[in-house]
């Protein structure tokens, strides 16, 4: 399977979970956002709980900082945490500002039972084990997005309806993210697991977290495509 180039890790990872990983990149929620077919509706329903996704990610990213090894990783973690709190979320903040929809609104929204399972999952990844089981949890997220926004920004034109969702992951700032997060992601896997990770006895929890992880992220597409009004 081919896509684009965020490292080892996460390209053995990918490949571990092919069908699961394509039903995640090419959703038809995806499909919608490119060709401009979503209702907004939806979309909207996605953002306000992609908005409350983020402030939960964002509290596993800290995690990251308590279960690094090194100063290295806890700065990715710590710049990571920034980049979504203070970048990613302001895409969020933007668009529903202009529907009516105030921060003070997006931060109380009360969670579909998806987006639950999705960040507590996740949580308790980190919780439960290591740096890397935390890294499992959080990659098909970021790579995911990464991978989505390239693949749309190929065909959706400047004025497609979701261009500024779409120029958000395909941008330059967030590639670097993704780009940078594989090669943490890299040289967190060999520091712990050796030259030849897929061969540890970890490698297939580590698979199954990223799997799952994947798995979560079809669910809160379907989510979105379900549509809902503000809080529902
Ligand atoms: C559910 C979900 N997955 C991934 C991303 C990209 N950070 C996101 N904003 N929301």
């Amino acid at each position: 399977m081919t896509g684009p180039n965020y490292g080892q890790t996460f390209a053995h990872m990918r490949e571990g979970c092919t069908p699961s990983w394509q039903a995640y990149t090419r959703h038809a929620f995806v499909q919608g956002l490119g060709d401009g077919t979503l209702p907004r509706a939806a979309f909207l329903h996605y953002l306000v709980q992609d908005y409350v996704y983020l402030v939960n990610y964002a509290r596993a990213w800290s995690l990251g900082v308590v279960k690094a090894e090194t100063l290295d990783e806890m700065k990715h973690c710590a710049a990571t945490v920034d980049v979504l709190v203070n970048q990613e979320m302001a895409l969020h903040v933007q668009v529903c500002a202009a529907e009516g929809i105030s921060e003070q609104q997006l931060f109380d929204a009360s969670e579909e039972i998806e987006n639950i399972a999705y960040t507590r999952y996740v949580l308790d990844a980190g919780m439960q084990g290591d740096f890397l089981d935390l890294m499992a949890a959080l990659a098909p997220c970021i790579f995911g997005y990464g991978e989505i926004g390239l693949q749309l920004a190929q065909t959706a034109g400047a004025d497609a309806p979701y261009a500024d969702w779409i120029n958000t992951y395909a941008s330059p700032g967030f590639q670097t993210a993704c780009t940078s997060a594989g090669a943490m992601l890299d040289g967190a896997v060999t520091r712990r697991l050796g030259d030849d990770p897929t061969s540890s006895p970890r490698w297939s929890v580590l698979q199954d977290r990223f799997t799952t992880a994947t798995q979560l992220e079809i669910k809160f597409w379907d989510m979105g495509l379900r549509g809902g009004s503000l809080g529902a």
